[in-house]
């Protein structure tokens, strides 16, 4: 007689209803499953820890989504599932709000990411969109800085222009630093065609690009006086920036969200830690003996 399936932990399925796999309200739907298996479970006469068994099976919790499914322990099953399972199967309001939000995310990043590639609805301003991509390049800014920092005559410029560099260091560093922990892939419809990435890059949260644009334009709005139409032009880029993103495909919203979220932040340690002839004399110095 052939021996029952059995669960990672060892238990037997046997109280389990026939899977239907393949049908979206089992797993076979891709995303869809996530919240058709928090329905099912409640389902009279559908087994709880049958709609959890599957969850752990379907390729959506494979990839590191955790299960909806409802809590309870099966008498079919001789001991009721561990304390630590039970809290995991319980959906909490917060679980679902994240949930909702990351939904509507992929929707609306996916229906913005119109030049995702030439063949888009407006892949024709795909090369428009790439434009502006490099004017928020990590690269032309630490150029640009260095370059002005090389030609800067004065103690004022220096001065500025030593803290808008560490500030794109900064940047650089806390962006590589939380894409490499949050490792959450750029979307599916993305094509890898950008100009000079690091290795880090292959992951999407938070948008370089969005920090990158919140922290120098508010950087400029407080260390250059503008006048009010280029201070609008200044907030209009940074925007825009920020849009392409998602129109570019190499993002979602929430990511270019965040982006801008830690750009602004970014700046205020910036403005905190400013460094000054008083501050950091050793790198004024050092800069002015060269
Ligand atoms: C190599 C240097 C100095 C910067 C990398 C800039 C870059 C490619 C950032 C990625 O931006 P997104 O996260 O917005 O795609």
């Amino acid at each position: 007689m052939p021996s029952p399936r059995r669960n990672a932990e060892g238990r037997p399925l046997a109280a389990c209803a026939p899977s239907s796999s393949g049908s979206p309200a089992h797993g076979g739907g891709g995303g869809r499953f996530e919240f058709q298996s928090l329905l099912s479970s409640r389902a009279p006469g559908v087994d709880p820890t049958c709609a959890r068994l599957r969850a752990s099976e379907s390729p959506v919790h494979r990839r590191g989504s955790f299960p909806l499914a409802g809590a309870g322990s099966s008498p079919a099953l001789p001991s009721p599932l561990p304390e630590e399972d039970r809290m995991d199967l319980n959906p909490s309001f917060l679980g679902i709000a994240l949930r909702s939000l990351l939904a509507i995310d992929l929707w609306l990043s996916k229906k913005l990411g119109v030049c995702a590639g030439e063949s888009s609805s407006w892949g024709s301003v795909r090369p428009l969109m790439k434009l502006l991509e490099i004017s928020g390049h990590g690269i032309p800014w630490l150029l640009g800085t260095l370059y002005c920092l090389s030609r800067s005559d004065s103690w004022a410029g220096r001065e500025v222009l030593m803290n808008l560099l560490f500030s794109l260091l900064l940047d650089l560093l806390l962006v590589a630093l939380i894409k490499g922990l949050v490792r959450r892939r750029r979307p599916a419809h993305n094509q890898m065609d950008m100009f000079f990435t690091l290795s880090v890059d292959k992951y999407s949260f938070p948008s370089g690009h969005a920090t990158r644009a919140a922290l120098v334009s508010r950087f400029i709005l407080n260390h250059l006086v503008l006048a009010i139409p280029l201070r609008v032009l200044v907030v209009l880029w940074a925007f825009i920036l920020g849009l392409s993103r998602v129109m570019l495909g190499r993002h979602n919203v929430t990511d270019v969200a965040f982006g801008f979220f830690l750009g602004y932040m970014q700046y205020s340690i910036v403005d905190y830690c400013w460094l000054s002839p008083h501050s950091a004399p050793v790198l004024f110095v050092l800069w002015n003996q060269q």
